[in-house]
């Protein structure tokens, strides 16, 4: 199976209840490693971005109200959603702040050099900001595994190789083949603009990707799929064409 590893991230704490949630963890495509090379403190200087860049301010009253309202209602009431720290704050915030004033309007599906299609976004975003929200159906690894021979055997899907899994935890994958959103279409590459983090909103975890570094309008969004590497039976060759490029995904 692609995905169905028992030995997963032996090295690092699961994600569940009790896991501190100052711990922010940065996985990735299903078939992929949790990516442990960066972590707290990933962007330094990282400001929130309350303008849009498109003439779009969200207000700092907004997001206490929203936040008030629906990110940390549990917590005030003592919930189960545990304290945060400030690095997880920010990305809370941030993804707020995204919701608000409709970040993905500017992000558009064409075709890449990549691979078939690609994201790509049509204005500037900054380092730091919230570019897209992996979505589509959150199934358990069972019905993963099951899911994944049917579509291998191509059956019922369009592009039998492509792989839109994305591992949440242990437990959890975000399968976005028959229903996902936008972010199905980011493309890997070995020197990214984009680093995918879970966070976790109203005790819901989520998979958003966020600008590891200026991304200049017409610039396609992609970030590293840290494929295992152990799949030695089918290695996929990688298109990414950057100067630091491994040469396969997996
Ligand atoms: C989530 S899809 C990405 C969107 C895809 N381009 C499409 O049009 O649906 C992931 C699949 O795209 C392909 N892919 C993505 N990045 C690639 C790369 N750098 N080199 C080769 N294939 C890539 C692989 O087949 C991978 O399983």
């Amino acid at each position: 199976m692609l995905h169905a590893r028992n030995d997963y991230h032996t090295d690092s704490p699961p994600i569940n209840a009790e896991t501190p949630s100052h711990i922010i963890k940065e996985w990735s495509c299903a078939r992929t490693e949790g990516f442990k090379g960066r972590g707290k403190g990933r962007f330094p200087n990282y400001q929130i971005p309350f303008n849009d860049g498109d003439g779009c301010i969200v207000s700092q009253v907004q997001i206490n109200a929203w936040v008030h309202i629906n990110g940390q209602k549990s917590c005030i009431r003592g919930g189960v959603e545990p304290a945060c720290s400030d690095v997880e704050h920010d990305l809370r915030k941030e993804y707020i702040r995204y919701k608000l004033s409709k970040g993905w309007k500017h992000l558009v599906v064409y075709n890449s050099s990549i691979h078939d299609l690609g994201l790509y976004t049509s204005r500037f975003i900054t380092r730091g900001a919230m570019v897209v929200e992996y979505v589509g159906e959150v199934v358990g690894l069972r019905v993963a595994d099951k899911r994944e021979i049917e579509y291998q055997s191509g059956r019922r899907l369009q592009c039998k190789s492509a792989c839109y899994f994305f591992r949440i935890d242990r437990e959890q994958i975000i399968d976005a083949t028959r229903k996902g959103g936008i972010a199905r279409f980011v493309n890997h590459s070995c020197l990214p603009n984009c680093v995918a983090k879970v966070i976790s909103i109203k005790n819901e975890k989520k998979v958003v990707f966020f600008a590891e570094r200026d991304i200049n309008p017409g610039e396609e969004v992609t970030y590293d799929y840290h494929f295992n590497r152990e799949d030695e039976g089918m290695k996929i060759p990688c298109f990414c064409n950057s100067k630091n490029c491994r040469r396969f995904l997996n």
